[in-house]
């Protein structure tokens, strides 16, 4: 298979969701090793204590570092990405997904409760290994599950020979060298008394395409202006400036 993806989390059927669509044919087609572990599986005692009291106090619990080493020395390869979701990660973007669509092996450790003892993280960047704290936003969710399912589905179809037509990974909602993907419509062409814009059905295709890159600027400087910004200046052209 291309690449190998292993989960290690306290709640493995939240991952489930991966048996199903794209990245259930390809796990089936045998494009994507996935493999989905309960950390409980490396607890030691009758319990099967996951977690423990803070040091240094504060409310809450934190996922112990012992049972963590045992899971991940199990899972972990040589050439193994190690991803943890959490809050105070770096931002997930397009951009890391293209980049982590290129590695052999991915595994997320899912955290829990307050989150996971740093001393977890800081070991296997000490080994060598490219361990990755990734945040999929700014909120906060109660575990990992659900930001290692968006960074596995955003990863996942990228790799070549997951998504049925490559055709639909060029024109990305991201791309268009960065800006907002532009309003899409099909039939019919009157709905709730609204008509599709007229030049879309005018069959010239390069006003077409020229309405779509304004309708892209358009809404990127409305929503997003930072990505505006961002622009290198070969993105914009002499029209765009006009707008
Ligand atoms: C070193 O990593 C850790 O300790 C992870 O610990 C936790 C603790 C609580 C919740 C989470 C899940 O991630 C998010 O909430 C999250 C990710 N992106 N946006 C929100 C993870």
């Amino acid at each position: 298979p291309d690449v190998r993806i292993d989960v290690v989390t306290i709640f493995p059927e939240y991952l489930a969701a991966l048996d199903l669509s794209l990245v259930g044919k390809a796990r089936q087609r045998g494009l994507l090793d996935l493999r989905v572990h309960d950390l409980r599986d490396w607890t030691t005692d009758r319990h099967r204590t996951v977690d423990d009291t803070p040091f240094g106090g504060g409310a809450g619990m934190v996922m112990r570092p012992d049972v963590w080493g045992r899971a991940l020395d199990e899972v972990l390869g040589a050439g193994a990405t190690l991803i943890l979701p959490t809050p105070s990660g770096e931002v997930f973007t397009q951009r890391h997904a293209d980049e982590l669509a290129t590695a052999e092996h991915l595994v997320f450790a899912c955290g829990r409760y307050e989150g996971i003892d740093a001393r977890v993280a800081e070991h296997y960047r000490a080994t060598g290994l490219d361990v990755r704290e990734l945040s999929i936003g700014d909120y906060v969710l109660n575990g990992g599950e659900v930001a290692a399912l968006v960074m596995i589905e955003a990863v996942g179809r990228l790799v070549p020979g997951m998504v049925g037509n490559p055709e639909s990974l060029v024109e990305e909602s991201h791309g268009a060298a960065g800006l907002l993907e532009y309003p899409v419509y099909t039939k019919p062409p009157r709905w709730q008394e609204i008509d599709v814009p007229d030049l879309l059905l005018s069959g010239h295709h390069a006003r077409i395409d020229r309405w779509r890159r304004d309708e892209a600027l358009r809404r990127t400087a409305g929503r997003r202006p930072e990505m505006i910004a961002a622009l290198d200046g070969t993105a914009l052209d002499k029209h765009d400036v006009a707008l």
